[in-house]
């Protein structure tokens, strides 16, 4: 960065970057590029609702529950509206998985090559408080027979085959951060040119970090080696961040180096992220920003969905500090293996 170019917009649009790399594969038919663009554009409009929603009468609750039996605020509904109608409008989507529909919504298009997972509005506890909030999204490729039935096999595919994934933060600067299996990037939006730029190229999290995350609320239901990382993390003086929104404390970590956690309690037996819409995503930019996630015990893209909703333990940062963490729970299924193993020895 030299003095010349300080507070000049970098160069590299977002549509310009997705069709350089659609070049990269020859036999690319551009479906995928813009599936991303219609991404893009309800990013950019959730956004705009966002900056102005005490003013339009869009802060606060809808009064309705969503499946996980959550109470909706407006936004999460408006969230919603605008993605399903940008992935219909776009044509390239045959059905959508959100947070805030139970079922499958099959958007009947036989010529949809793709099915969405998305959680369209992460952090909804910190809506109205102008903390930073965000969009999760999965892509896979559709399973079964073009103009057939949507299948379990179209929506409940393994995160490994994602074909694609991002989050689009809305903090102090609006940011879009995808992979499609050859690297991450970040995109700021500029509002005032409604462009996206690129302006993280190549992303890669630091192997290792001093931060964690998790809310230490529910400390004394976690199990054992959740205490004991969480005391290693303390004895180390890692510092202590928590948001509440899992895509702003995902991307602080992604940057600076860090694990966030989200363990089984009492209040969350299975944890609270679901799989399919939460934890898929940011699992594969992890991977792909060289960082790690998993439960605890395997890794979150192995893991064969059975549920649209289901939940799932994550841990999810720089791959030195998920490891560590691993290590715990490694001793405690060792210091409490069964009686009988023992005898055999
Ligand atoms: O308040 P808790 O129990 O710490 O949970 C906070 C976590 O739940 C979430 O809000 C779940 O997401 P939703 O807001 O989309 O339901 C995460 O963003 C966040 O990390």
């Amino acid at each position: 960065m030299t003095k010349e170019n300080l507070g000049l917009p970098v160069g590299t649009t977002l549509d310009r970057f997705i069709k350089r790399k659609q070049d990269d594969f020859p036999y690319a038919t551009g479906e995928l590029s813009q599936l991303l663009r219609d991404i893009a554009l309800a990013g950019k409009i959730i956004n705009r609702e966002i900056t102005r929603c005490g003013l339009i009468n869009l802060a606060g609750a809808f009064g309705a529950t969503n499946v996980q039996g959550e109470e909706q605020q407006k936004l999460d509904v408006v969230a919603n509206i605008r993605f399903i109608r940008a992935l219909r409008n776009g044509g390239e989507v045959c059905a959508i998985i959100s947070e805030e529909d139970e079922g499958i919504i099959d958007l009947e298009n036989p010529n949809g090559k793709y099915v969405v997972a998305m959680d369209p509005l992460d952090g909804s506890s910190n809506i109205d408080v102008n903390v930073s909030i965000g969009t999760i999204f999965s892509i896979y490729r559709r399973k079964s027979a073009p103009g057939g039935p949507i299948t379990d096999e179209d929506v409940l595919q393994k995160g490994s085959e994602q074909v694609a994934a991002g989050y689009l933060l809305y903090g102090t600067s609006s940011i879009l951060v995808y992979t499609t299996g050859y690297g991450v990037n970040g995109f700021t939006y500029e509002p005032s040119l409604g462009e996206f730029f690129l302006s993280h190229q190549s992303l890669k999290s630091p192997e290792d970090g001093k931060i964690y995350s998790v809310n230490e609320g529910s400390y004394n239901t976690f199990e054992p080696a959740v205490k004991e990382y969480i005391e290693y993390c303390k004895s180390r003086e890692f510092s202590g961040r928590y948001i509440g929104s899992l895509v702003a404390d995902f991307h602080r970590n992604l940057m600076k180096g860090g694990i966030y956690f989200y363990p089984a309690s009492a209040k969350a037996p299975n944890g609270k992220l679901r799989l399919v819409y939460e934890c898929n995503a940011l699992a594969f930019i992890a991977e792909q920003a060289g960082g790690a996630a998993t439960d605890g015990h395997q890794r979150i893209l192995d893991i064969t969905p059975t549920k649209l909703h289901q939940r799932t333990p994550l841990f999810i940062g720089s791959k030195k500090m998920v490891e560590q963490a691993g290590h715990f729970f490694k001793q405690a299924t060792e210091h409490h293996q069964p009686a009988a193993a023992v005898t055999s020895l």
